[in-house]
């Protein structure tokens, strides 16, 4: 088998999804906002919402890999384990007494059980129960029902942590401290799970290792005709995008990489959250994103070189036509109040999933974006997400695909 993604809108044929769990019954009042979560969640009903858009995807011929399990699936080899293990057991966060114990803990635990407190987080009870009470100052001076390790809430937005582009997969180094730890999940799934061990696919960064040249999916949308749409972001660095482009012209895999530049504000976090594909010459746009400067990158003679070419703000549209070879795009974006169109934005709006040329996947609230997206022509299969939608993420963002054909 053989994985790709050859843009944003052919046809869907394999996804990851994570199916909230544990970490979002770990989401607090108190921890929500270090954890990058606007309000804490009805699980059971996340859980439903989220059953429900893996049901339309899978309704529409996509095949659905849960992280999950996934995860436990890889975390049954040794080699995965060490990898993982190793990478969150450092003495400098744990301190030179409990380190290796809590590390025992976790090496005794089965796959299942390595996975749920890998993703779902560790109190210090649960830790404190299984391996005894160190002299440990770092394990002493928390509250017994203090996180030793936090939970991963984000791993619901498959989308960032690792994305695929083109013949490769790029495991992204994430910015904010709350997604660290996802990354190296994808690190071990992608070397050691049977789907993907032994497969002949390409890697354009190694990880956490890349930090702090952070790139996150939610900014790279794989547009077509062998150019990438980059958003310069919160959570995307210049050298980031800039990595990412002397790896795919290195390798062949794509011509020019257009980067837009975002204003780096919470609310525009990702390019996907303003802007997408729906298809092949057509995006949906939020009315407030107006137009951002751009950049062309395109290789050059010399590996380790490239050209760099600075465009105006009114150029955006026709910059990124040019790189898909049109004379022109259509970009939707509803007439609506300045306030209604903040609201939409806010719950995803733009932030839709193309399971093939012209039909997306969109939260039902977005009706506005919806209605209008309809009017152009576009098919739009709604899902609801009053719960999933409080982390900030819409059907996008909750979806890594990792087989896609060209538009
Ligand atoms: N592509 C995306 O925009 N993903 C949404 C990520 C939301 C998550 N709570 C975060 O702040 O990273």
């Amino acid at each position: 088998m053989s994985f790709h993604v050859d843009s944003e809108v052919g046809r869907l044929k394999q996804v990851i999804l994570h199916r909230p769990d544990l970490e979002l019954r770990r989401l607090t009042p108190g921890n929500k906002d270090e954890l990058l979560f606007d309000d804490v969640l009805w699980v059971e009903r996340a859980r439903e919402e989220h059953d429900a858009f893996a049901g339309t995807l899978r309704e529409r011929g996509v095949a659905v890999h849960l992280f999950t399990d996934l995860l436990t699936e890889t975390l049954a080899e040794p080699g995965a384990r060490d990898l993982v293990l190793g990478r969150l057991f450092d003495e400098r966060e744990y301190g030179p007494i409990a380190t290796d114990r809590a590390r025992g803990v976790f090496e005794g635990f089965a796959p299942e059980e390595l996975t749920q407190y890998l993703v779902g987080g560790i109190t210090k009870r649960e830790l404190v129960e299984r391996m005894g009470r160190p002299r440990s100052v770092r394990v002493q001076t928390m509250d017994d029902d203090d996180f030793v390790i936090a939970p991963l809430p984000n791993h619901l937005f498959t989308r960032d942590t690792s994305c695929w582009v083109y013949d490769g997969v790029a495991v992204n180094a994430m910015r904010k401290t709350a997604r660290r730890r996802e990354t190296v999940h994808f690190e071990a799934v992608y070397r050691y799970h049977p789907l993907f061990a032994g497969q002949d696919f390409k890697v354009w960064n190694e990880g956490q290792a890349a930090f702090p040249a952070t790139m996150e999916g939610g900014d790279v949308l794989v547009i077509g005709n062998g150019a990438v749409l980059v958003g310069v972001s919160e959570r995307t660095t210049p050298q980031g995008v800039e990595r990412l482009a002397v790896q795919l012209f290195k390798e062949g895999a794509a011509r020019r990489i257009v980067a837009l530049d975002l204003p780096r504000r919470r609310a525009f976090m990702h390019l996907d959250t303003v802007l997408t594909m729906v298809n092949g010459d057509t995006f949906t746009k939020y009315a407030g994103l107006g137009m951002l400067p751009s950049y062309t990158i395109e290789p050059q003679d010399a590996p380790d070189d490239l050209l760099v070419t600075r465009h105006a703000p009114d150029r955006m549209h026709a910059v990124i036509a040019d790189a898909l070879g049109l004379d022109d795009i259509r970009v939707l974006t509803p007439a609506q109040d300045v306030h209604a169109a903040a609201r939409e934005q806010w719950d995803d709006g733009c932030n839709v999933l193309a399971v093939e040329p012209g039909v997306v996947v969109a939260y039902d609230r977005n009706v506005t974006s919806n209605a209008y997206l309809r009017a152009n022509g576009i098919e739009v299969v709604t899902v609801r997400g009053s719960e999933l939608g409080r982390g900030r993420g819409g059907p996008r963002c909750m979806s890594c695909p990792i087989e896609r054909d060209a538009a």
